[in-house]
């Protein structure tokens, strides 16, 4: 049976650390997004306006060659999906940060690269999870994982940023009918630390993916 699951949530809100658990549990292989490895991120922390078209347009080709591996290799677990990089480009359009040609262009590639062609496997998870958190646990998980270029003592905008970003989510979660979807609170269960948590909420996407009938 195959079983694509898909993290979501903002930044520090526990995809990472979701996946290696849920991946661990289900012996599935886990895809990560290669934050070390991407050689945008830190400059386009330094300048958005310059950088966004071109790190979602990197991330975008490093999606697809996981989602195509991931349907290759039936179970998987990734830790962001590829439907919130849009959320990213519009919020900075909408700030007046990013172009909106730019992001029209994107748009469309997107739309392009994500089309069915017949005969081809659908790219769509089975499962998509949403880790929600709250502005002071993200900020407090951005600050306790330590990626210099995140931090607010590195540029104290990032709080309006980080807080703009929160916004988006939830009503992007709310449309997201791409898959079946679940959310986790991650303000209240700490996943990481805390055995009890950890297994309630693997227990809960246990149960989600019963009841999809991905899971005997
Ligand atoms: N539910 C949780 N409770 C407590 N700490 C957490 C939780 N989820 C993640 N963390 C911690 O927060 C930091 C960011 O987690 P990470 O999984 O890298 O988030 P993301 O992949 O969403 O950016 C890490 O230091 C991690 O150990
Ligand atoms: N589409 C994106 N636009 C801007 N920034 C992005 C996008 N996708 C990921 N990012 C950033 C956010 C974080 O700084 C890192 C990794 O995200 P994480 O939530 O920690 O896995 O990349």
């Amino acid at each position: 049976m195959m079983t694509v699951i898909v993290l979501s949530g903002p930044i520090g809100a526990g995809k990472s650390s979701l996946t290696s658990l849920l991946a661990e549990h289900l012996g599935t292989q886990a895809f990560y997004e290669g934050v070390d490895n991407n050689p945008i991120l830190p400059l386009y922390y330094k300048d958005m306006a310059h950088y966004t078209f071109l790190l979602n347009t990197y991330l975008l080709n490093h999606r697809l060659a996981q989602i195509n591996q991931a349907i290759r290799d039936h179970n998987s677990v990734s830790d962001r999906s590829i439907y919130e990089d849009a959320l990213f480009f519009k919020m900075n359009v909408d700030s007046g940060i990013a172009d909106p040609t730019e992001f029209k262009i994107y748009d469309s590639l997107l739309e392009n690269m994500m089309e069915q062609a017949p005969g081809n496997p659908s790219k769509k998870p089975d499962l998509l999870i949403y880790i929600h958190v709250s502005l002071d646990t993200m900020l407090h998980r951005i600050q306790k994982r330590g990626r210099t270029f995140e931090q607010l003592s590195t540029d104290p905008g990032l709080k309006d940023y980080y807080a703009r970003l929160l916004s988006y989510y939830e009503p992007w979660y709310e449309k997201y009918n791409a898959s079946p979807k679940m959310m986790i609170d991650g303000d209240k269960y700490d996943f990481v630390a805390d055995e009890e948590a950890r297994k309630e909420v693997i227990s809960t996407i246990d149960q989600k993916l019963t009841d999809l009938g991905n899971l005997n």
